[in-house]
């Protein structure tokens, strides 16, 4: 990855059609030290937790210490979510963030989510202005895309061919670009709960046969 690549702006992300070959800036174009502590997804209607991950409050890799796959795995996420994700109305994802030093001016957060080489939705959330070396919370809500059953049914049995490019700007200028991968084809909770009790109720059952042999 070239180091002196051209700086795309939001205008040219909100116009991809396609999920981008590679990141398109370099980990080293995070000058202001954006470090990301805790991701949350919550269905907006029951407030529901769909999804949660922390991570350790360490120091960020300095530029070129990663090997290219490393680099390339730091900046990547693959999400299995069960198929009733694709049937909630909206869902917030709150993330936690920490700033550097330095203010962060319009911080913006674009996101293209594909199936394929196609455009299913297109995200455009704007948090504003950090304060130096702050903590921040910033929950977008997604309003999710009214699939067709085909499309729906297409997108469950074809996992991680549905794939998103986010794209973080200061002040216009790209600091950031993560990639996400996503696997629509996961048990749901009720059936994973299910299979939990089924699993408790033979234990027990068997322990009280061996307790009748005894
Ligand atoms: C099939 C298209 C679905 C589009 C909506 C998906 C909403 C997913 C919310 C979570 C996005 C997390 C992205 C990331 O890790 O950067």
């Amino acid at each position: 990855m070239s180091l002196d690549k051209p700086s795309i702006s939001p205008e040219e992300a909100l116009q991809f059609t396609q999920p981008t070959e590679g990141f398109l800036c370099s980990l080293a174009a995070n000058t202001y030290g954006i470090e990301f502590f805790k991701f949350t997804i919550r269905d907006m209607d029951s407030n529901r937790v769909l999804f949660d991950i922390e991570r350790e409050r360490d120091e960020l890799p300095a530029p070129g210490s990663l090997s290219p796959e490393m680099e390339v795995a730091c900046r990547s996420i693959r999400y299995q979510f069960p198929p009733s994700f694709l049937r909630h109305r909206t869902v917030g994802a709150k993330l936690v963030f920490g700033v550097g030093p330095q203010p962060v001016p319009n911080f913006r957060m674009i996101e293209r989510h594909y199936f394929r080489n196609v455009l299913v939705k297109s995200f455009d959330f704007a948090f504003g202005f950090c304060i130096p070396n702050s903590t921040n919370s910033w929950e977008a809500i997604y309003d999710m895309p009214v699939l067709s059953p085909e499309w729906e049914a297409a997108i469950i049995q074809n996992p991680f061919e549905t794939r998103s490019d986010s794209f973080y700007f200061v002040n216009g200028l790209l600091v950031m670009h993560n990639k996400a991968e996503y696997a629509y084809c996961a048990p749901e909770p009720h059936d994973v709960a299910l299979q939990q009790q089924q699993y408790a109720a033979q234990q027990y059952a068997q322990q009280q046969q061996e307790q009748q042999y005894q």
